[in-house]
């Protein structure tokens, strides 16, 4: 119970804004109980005056009121239906918005440490299941209670000894309820994760096609699934046991109460004290209060399910965004581009050690830093600090001497462009790949930008040209040709500050090799920092810094490391030996 209330408490002011509409509902939902109550008495009058007379002529006036009622009762039940769907839906829409909205804020780490596949889940069936809960549970929950109240009132009316009688066993259906409920929660909590981890395996397999062919993995893959797919099942047919047996319950409670109605009726009637009119509409009462007590049972049962989902959205909201929007910030400015960093510290969140230890260094307007220094050494955990993906747990980072923690995030990211290692791809034509470097350019800007990225003559040769529908992992072009479409869209941006992050991963020596010209391109007039093993740049640079375990263990130009003989000399010399001469562009792919 605790749980619901924790649901309804996060939940319920999603519905604001539609009340007024489920208060509409609730009214028809009354309205068409009323009507199920007066078609009853109707049918009971009609059995004692025109049936048991068999007159015709007393057929036609309660006939006629019957199905003015049923007409009434339809329209207003229509009307009803609709505005719940649709209200429900809308809610829908708005919860997996706000989710939606969250995630997008959420940190690169909670990204790595939930998969994909259960992330998706989260988002569809988690979201629908808690619909079913705060909106269409309330519903249901009004409607059944009116109902169950209109019926007794009903049946009291005909014959409150008989009606008490009955009533004594409806605690029952309550009763069965409550005992399910644990059960039903843990199996639905079950079979939510199982949804999750079969996206995700689904997900992740689709992903990665290519090492399942090369590596002859079908059948770990297909294993894989199947331990997932059997979880599910387990969970699935657990919960649907569960239903059935409380459903197979209901029915025998139920029709031990209609025996016992028609018993004490049959009993009433020899005794005198009853019509046959009376008793059929009492039993027909009887008959129509069980289902909406019986639907509160349910709607417990529902209701329990859905806190398993409430739950797991519970703990994508209460993920924290790793930074936020300063208080005050600072007014915008035309930004020249020095970047500095004093002593900067970082670990990630629950990670044991720092990832980055008293890092400083300074990049004027227009300067090119290049940073290099062994694997996992904190060269990326640098550009995620510089984007203000994380803050540092100690020290600074300014833009133009601006701690990056008062300038507007929307704004940093305006002026710091990332070209990240892989190169990202938007499901949609060429052109708008480009454009969204900077929305609302024009045709002549994103042609200009590709041009300068030497990506507008293949662009052109397309079919559809700048119309040409990409999409992520497509095979229409090739890595370079799509690397080059990611600088024509970083060009497009004109930030003044350009974090470029291993720009030649992934690409052969020819492929490389193209794209030299466009990042230079790029990188002009523009203060660089490149994170990168190839040191073919090395010589333009202004800095290198050479980062290792977390500290900045080395900076200076690339021949006074290498006159040092240093961390930096022996990667240069490494790059050199197991590759080629870096003084081509070829050798870009060194190291
Ligand atoms: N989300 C994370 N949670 C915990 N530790 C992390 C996380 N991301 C990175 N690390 C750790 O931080 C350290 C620095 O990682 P980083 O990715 O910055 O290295 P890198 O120098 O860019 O490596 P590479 O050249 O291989 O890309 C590594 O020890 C890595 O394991």
């Amino acid at each position: 119970m605790r749980e619901v209330r924790e649901a309804f408490r996060r939940f319920w002011p999603l519905t604001r804004g539609d009340r007024k509409w489920l208060l509409a509902i609730i009214a028809c939902v009354v309205v068409s109980a009323l009507a199920e109550t007066a078609s009853i008495l109707l049918f009971a009058h009609l059995t004692d005056t025109a049936l048991k007379a068999g007159s015709l002529a007393a057929f036609w006036g309660p006939a006629g009121a019957w199905l003015a009622v049923a007409a009434l009762g339809a329209l207003v039940g229509y009307f009803g239906n609709s505005l719940a769907t649709w209200t429900a839906e809308r809610f829908v829409l708005r919860l997996r918005a706000k989710v939606f909205r969250h995630v997008q804020d959420l940190p690169p780490h909670f990204f790595q440490r939930h998969r994909q596949g259960d992330l998706v889940e989260r988002l569809t069936g988690d979201v629908e299941a808690i619909e079913q809960m705060v909106v269409s549970g309330v519903v249901g929950t009004v409607s059944a209670a009116f109902s169950a109240v209109f019926y007794s009132c009903a049946a009291l009316w005909l014959r409150w000894d008989l009606a008490l009688a009955t009533f004594v066993l409806a605690p029952l259906f309550l009763l069965a309820a409550r005992r399910f409920a644990g059960r039903v929660r843990s199996a639905s909590q079950d079979e939510r994760v199982a949804d999750g981890a079969i996206t995700s395996v689904v997900e992740e397999s689709l992903g990665n096609v290519v090492l399942t062919q090369a590596y002859n993995r079908h059948r770990d893959e297909e294993q894989r699934l199947d331990r997932e797919a059997r979880a599910w099942m387990k969970a699935s047919v657990r919960g649907a046991r569960l239903s059935e047996m409380y459903e197979q319950f209901v029915e025998v409670v139920e029709t031990i109460c209609v025996l016992a109605v028609i018993g004490l009726g049959v009993w009433e009637i020899s005794a005198g004290r009853m019509t046959l009119g009376q008793l059929l509409a009492f039993a027909a009462f009887i008959g129509y209060l069980y289902p909406p007590v019986r639907n509160l049972g349910q709607l417990g049962l529902t209701l329990t399910a859905a806190t398993a989902g409430a739950q797991r959205l519970g703990e994508i909201l209460d993920a924290e965004p790793a930074v936020t929007d300063p208080a005050e910030p600072v007014r915008e400015w035309p930004v020249r581009g020095w970047v500095s960093v004093h002593g900067a510290s970082f670990g990630y969140p629950g990670a044991d050690r720092a990832s980055l230890h008293d890092v400083t260094f300074t990049a004027a307007p227009g300067e090119l830093v290049l940073v290099t220094g062994p694997s996992g050494a904190g060269k990326s955990t640098l550009a995620k600090l510089l984007l203000r993906f994380y803050d540092p747990s100690s020290g600074v980072l300014c833009l133009d001497g601006v701690p990056l923690t008062d300038v507007p995030l929307a704004f940093l990211r305006e002026n710091i462009a990332l070209l990240p290692q892989e190169t990202l791809i938007l499901h949609g034509t060429v052109r708008e790949n480009i454009a969204c470097g900077r929305p609302g350019a024009t045709q002549e800007e994103v042609e200009r930008a590709a041009a300068a990225a030497a990506a507008h003559t293949f662009v052109t040769e397309l079919p559809d040209g700048y119309d040409t529908v990409i999409a992520p992992g497509t095979a229409a072009l090739s890595g370079g040709q799509l690397k080059r479409i990611a600088i024509a869209r970083a060009i497009l941006r004109a930030a003044p500050v350009l974090i470029l992050d291993e720009p030649t991963a992934g690409l052969d020596a020819v492929a490389a090799r193209r794209v030299v010209q466009p990042l230079r391109h790029l990188m002009s007039g523009r203060t660089t920092i490149m994170i990168t093993h190839d040191l073919s740049l090395a010589p333009d640079a202004d800095r290198i810094l050479v980062v290792d375990g977390g500290r900045l263990v080395e900076a200076g130009t690339h021949d006074e490391l290498v006159g040092r003989g240093g961390t930096y000399a022996r990667l240069a010399g490494a790059g050199q030996q197991e590759v080629r001469p870096a003084a081509t562009p070829a050798g870009l792919l060194s190291v």
